[in-house]
């Protein structure tokens, strides 16, 4: 039988307990959000396929818990992902100023050349913002890597982040392979911001 995809990507999310890494991947492969809190005990993951450039991409996102006792379990799941979404919550600024840990993390568990994405999540609360776009799209800057914020709530930028991710993986993958004209330079920051509407930072 064909294979049902051309591509397998693992991702990974990661940030403070309570930020939304559950709901947003409940929202990007399920398209539904629950406000009730169930905090992840461990690691999970779900699975959507999507299509980047003509390729069935099959994502396996994985669901790791924020809080600080699952630590061992989860940094033990850095080294297979191919990209690690780091996410803070807009409404939280601890969770933002933690952002500096978990890419420290990233650092000591995760292979080399793994993609990085950020997310400031919650964004549908604007009235109990704290933490200011500007500051996320420095830190992202001086990151190399790519920012926007989300809504799991709304479902605002959801599937435009895990796409951009997505498309950042095959671009490298097609790259070391020598294709790198068969996919189109990913997105330039002003097309970017066009198809999400989201402020980008490029890596
Ligand atoms: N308003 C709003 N609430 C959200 C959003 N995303 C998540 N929440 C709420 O935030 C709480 C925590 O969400 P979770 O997805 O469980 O957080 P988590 O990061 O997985 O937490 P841990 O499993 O403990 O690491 C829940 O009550 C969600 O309903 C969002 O985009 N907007």
């Amino acid at each position: 039988m064909a294979k049902a995809y051309d591509h397998l990507f693992k991702l990974l999310l990661i940030g403070d307990s309570g930020v939304g890494k559950t709901c947003l991947i409940i929202r990007f492969a399920e398209d539904n959000f629950n406000s009730t809190y169930i905090s992840t005990i461990g690691i999970d993951f779900k699975i959507r396929t999507v299509d980047i450039e003509g390729k069935k991409i099959k994502l396996q996102v994985w669901d790791t818990a924020g809080q600080e006792r699952f630590k061992t379990i989860t940094t033990a799941y850095y080294r297979g992902a191919m990209g690690i979404i780091l996410v803070y919550d807009i409404t939280d600024e601890k969770s933002f100023e933690n952002i500096q840990n978990w890419m420290k993390s990233i650092k000591e568990n995760a292979s080399a050349g793994v993609e990085r994405l950020l997310l400031g999540n919650k964004c549908d609360m604007e009235v109990k913002r704290k933490v200011q776009r500007e500051q996320a799209e420095k830190l992202a800057r001086e990151h190399g890597i790519r920012f926007f914020e989300t809504s799991a709530k709304s479902s605002l930028n959801v599937d435009e982040a895990f796409s951009s991710l997505a498309r950042d993986i095959l671009l490298k993958s097609s790259r070391r392979s020598g294709n790198s004209n068969k996919v189109p330079p990913t997105t330039d920051l002003k097309s970017c911001e066009k198809k999400s509407g989201a402020k980008c930072s490029l890596g």
